[in-house]
Parts: C-alpha cells; structure tokens; sequence
C-alpha cells in the first residue's frame, strides 16, 4: 500500500501542493485535473524526483525520505517526456537502463529485458534502432525501461497524448496487465483512457486532491444533472448564455441542434434526463469546487 500524509510541496512561497493525505492500493489510478493542478508535482514527488517540504510517504512500510535508494528500487517512472536513445536498438537501450538499475550479470539482463520487450509487444523489435520507433513504440519502450526492475509502484505521466487509436488501445491493454499486481498512478487528460482502464481517480484542483473515489462514485455527481435536448439556433444561443447550463455536446440534426448539457434542473421543458459520462462527473466536480 501506498501511503502519503501531509505531503506538501512548496515552491519559495508558492504552495503548489497543499497537504496531501492519500491512501493507494493495487491496481490503475487515474490523476484528473486542469492544467497547472500540481499532477506533475505529486508524480515527480513520488518518483523521488523532488523532495516534500513537509509529510512522509511510504511504500509497503519503505519510507521515501528515510530509504530512497529503497524506493528508487521500487518504482518506476514515464516522465511526460522521456530520453530515449535514437541511436541505439530497443535492447541496447534497455541494458543501458538495467545496468544503472544496478544488474551486474549479463545473463540476467537479458533474459530480464526478452521478458520486459514481450510484455510491452516489442520482442520483435528488439535489435531496431530507436530512431525508426512510432511514438506508441517509444511510449511502450519507455514504460519498458519503467518496470525492468519490477516495481510495486509506476508512475506513468500523460503516456497518450498524441498516439494514433490503435496504439492507445494497445498502451491501455498494456497498463491494465501491469496493474494485476502493482499500483499504476496514471495521470491524464483522456477521459477514455480513465474510463478504459482505472479503477478509481483522484482529481487535483489548484495544488489540493480534491477527490479520490471509485469510477462510479465520479458518475454519481452528475447524476440527475445531465439533459438533452434539439433546439432552433435561437434557443442554443440563449442556452449558451445561460450561467447555470454548461453545454458538453452540440451537432447539427437536420436543421435543429441536437445538445448534451449540464445543468442542475431541467432547463427548457423539452429536455430529457440522460445517463451521465465520466467526462460529464469530472465536469461536474470542476465547476463545483
Ligand atoms: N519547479 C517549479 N518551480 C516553481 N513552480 C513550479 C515548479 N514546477 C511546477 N510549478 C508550478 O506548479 C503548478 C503545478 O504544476 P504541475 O506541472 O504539477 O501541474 P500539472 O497538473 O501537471 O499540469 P499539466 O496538466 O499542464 O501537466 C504550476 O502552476 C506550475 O507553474
């Protein structure tokens, strides 16, 4: 179990994280939030990367500020942008990375990078220069070189963005597989990539966890509040204008706008209620906090 108590992280005067009390078990959790909500912090802080201004955290009973070569050891980490070497074959790079992992034996690394490249779909790829890599390749080598020493712990920063459908299909399959038996905190802006593949989220505002709870319970604050509705141009206008409606969705049907809106009563008598979607919770929280 991961578990942090008070963590805070502040920057001269700035407090970009505020006390931060958090408990994680195994499995995929996704980080929500706006830009600039301290995401990035909390990952860099748990990967070591930073040091907390105040608070402990502790990986089944490792404390981070105590041992941090034991946690080192423990986690894995795809920063947002990560250093691959273009030069080198998929395989070069990875013994690179297990030799700074501290693996002396030759023959244990590589049987140890075969296993990871298969685990990331890479093994035929292995002798391939980097530099002929897609960027789901790169994303898949990079959460390769996260987990070669089989981390309790990974840390995976906005692995996603910008990768074709089919490859953020596979890297979601790959992110599930690796959260059997470990914690992947898994921070995001793709509401899919939530809805696909955590168990639960925790939502960052302003340098404050605001929410940590199952999937469903991210539903749940939109239920009942979710309409839709086909309106005349004039109508949407006026909807548009409307302070207690925000409109998710809106396309053209046929010479009417067909609409998906937030709002906490029914806002023009025509509406219908609707199931809400991840995206509409998350919507939610973010207007209501
Ligand atoms: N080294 C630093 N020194 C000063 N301020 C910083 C530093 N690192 C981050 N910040 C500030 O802390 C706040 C949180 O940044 P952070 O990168 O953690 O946000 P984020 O939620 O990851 O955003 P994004 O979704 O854009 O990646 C921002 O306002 C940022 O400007």
């Amino acid at each position: 179990m991961l578990q942090l108590e008070g963590v805070t992280k502040r920057f001269g005067r700035r407090e970009v994280l505020q006390r931060t009390d958090l408990s994680l078990e195994n499995g995929v959790i996704g980080l929500l939030g706006p830009n600039g909500a301290g995401k990035t912090t909390l990952l860099r802080l748990l990967a070591t990367v930073y040091e907390p201004t105040a608070g402990s955290i502790r990986l089944n009973g490792i404390s981070w500020s105590g041992q941090p070569e034991e946690a080192r050891k423990r986690l894995g980490y795809l920063p947002q942008h990560v250093g691959l070497f273009p030069a080198l074959s998929a395989h070069e790079y990875l013994d690179y990375v297990a030799i700074l992992r501290g693996m002396a034996s030759g023959k244990e690394r590589g049987e140890r990078i075969r296993q990871v490249l298969r685990e990331v779909n890479l093994e035929e790829q292995a002798a391939t220069k980097i530099r002929k890599f897609s960027g789901g390749m790169k994303q898949r080598l990079g959460i390769a070189q996260a987990i070669i020493h089989d981390p309790e712990l990974l840390l995976v920063d906005e692995p996603t963005a910008g990768l074709d459908p089919e490859e953020r299909l596979r890297f979601r399959g790959l992110v599930r597989r690796l959260a059997e038996r470990r914690i992947v905190l898994l921070s995001t802006h793709i509401m899919e990539d939530v809805s696909m593949t955590c168990d639960s989220v925790c939502m960052m505002k302003q340098g404050r966890l605001q929410y940590f709870g199952a999937l469903e319970e991210v539903l749940k604050l939109a239920a009942g509040k979710v309409w839709t509705a086909r309106v005349t141009a004039d109508v949407y206008r006026q909807l548009e204008g409307r302070p207690d409606i925000q409109i998710i969705q809106a396309s053209d049907a046929g010479g009417l706008q067909s609409l998906r809106l937030l709002a906490e009563e029914r806002p023009i008598p025509d509406a219908q209620p609707a199931e809400p979607s991840l995206e509409e919770g998350y919507m939610k929280w973010l207007k209501g906090h």
